[in-house]
């Protein structure tokens, strides 16, 4: 039987209100042994032992307890202790979290992120099935090589492009472009492609603890925006920019330009989108190669802010960091 390791760090899957009907809860309120006892079918899925990694919502992420997460993850792996690992995280922040360790897990096998909606005490709690189905892939050695995943709401989805797309409902996880990676259904899994771009045991980035995530700003673009908040943004020591571009990544006017000086001084600046979906393309109403500008390709802001990090936190030029932008 293949052994499966929970990490818990909280958010609504571990939610608890007042009663089964209430609309305010607590995120993080439910400890790992009590998740794992509320889905007695686990054991018939893998060995599965949990620890309570942390306990907060996931808008309190942050760098250092992703560089804790992935870190943990690679000793659990390296050591053998695990043939798989399921993260429970707040739905906020999940998919920048399944990036951050898309990019930073050194091993092949399963890394599976998974979280709910409604909180545990809630009518219709979402999150017992959902915690089924990510032992499930968790446990599947098929599972293998494929990247750190989503599994929610019986969906199969890649931490590089899933995202978020309704505040409430059940149904909120999407991925935009590429699609689904597969589907986990009450034990039963099906994949439908492998990610093409580089992750885990591909990839050139590390969460070593040498390497600190310098500040990155994401800057929301629309129409009037004010060009200050660029150097503001640089002022406060940013050393990346990522916009949040209007429709190919676009911003005023007024704002390439303060984007421009930004770059003279040494800042990195990645154009991405606000849209959603599609790429962001060199050059199609910008000069980027006169303006030292970047674009995210696919990737969306938040995801972009990240991936950004990663390549300042290891040194690497304008050039090589758009060339991470086409490759991861
Ligand atoms: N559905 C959720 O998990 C959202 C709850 C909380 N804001 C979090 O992300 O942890």
């Amino acid at each position: 039987m293949a052994r499966v390791h929970i990490l818990a760090t909280g958010g609504t899957i571990a939610g608890r209100g007042a009663t089964d009907t209430s609309s305010a809860y607590r995120p993080g309120s439910v400890m790992i042994e009590q998740l794992i006892d509320s889905v007695p079918g686990l054991a018939s899925l893998a060995e599965v032992t949990g620890e309570q990694f942390a306990q907060i919502s996931s808008q309190d992420m942050n760098e250092l307890l992703w560089r804790g997460l992935a870190n943990r993850i690679n000793e659990l792996f390296e050591g053998d202790a695990a043939d798989g690992v399921v993260v429970t995280h707040g739905t906020d922040t999940a998919e920048e979290t399944g990036y951050f360790l898309h990019l930073t897990v050194t091993s092949e096998r399963p890394v599976v992120l998974t979280g709910s909606m409604r909180p545990a005490t809630s009518l219709s709690a979402d999150g017992p099935l959902n915690l089924y189905n990510a032992v499930s892939v968790a446990a599947d050695r098929d599972a293998r090589n494929r990247g750190v995943m989503l599994a929610i709401n019986d969906d199969l989805h890649s931490a590089r492009d899933v995202t978020k797309s309704s505040t409430t409902d059940v149904q909120t996880f999407i991925s935009p472009g590429p699609g689904l990676l597969g589907t986990a259904r009450l034990g039963r899994i099906r994949y439908f492609r492998r990610p093409v771009r580089r992750h885990t045991t591909q990839s050139g980035f590390s969460a070593d603890g040498e390497r600190r995530m310098p500040r990155v700003d994401v800057l929301f673009s629309h129409a009037g925006m004010h060009a200050d908040l660029v150097r503001a943004s640089v002022s406060l020591g940013a050393r990346g920019i990522v916009i949040a571009g209007v429709g190919n990544g676009n911003v005023p006017g007024p704002v390439v330009n303060s984007l421009a000086e930004a770059v003279k001084s040494g800042v990195i600046v990645v154009r991405a989108t606000r849209v959603g979906s599609g790429d962001v393309e060199r050059g199609v109403e910008l000069n980027d190669d006169d303006l030292g500008f970047v674009v995210a390709d696919q990737l969306s802001p938040q995801k972009s802010r990240i991936l950004l990090q990663l390549c300042l936190a290891h040194e690497l030029d304008r050039k090589a960091v758009q060339d991470a932008f086409y490759q991861y």
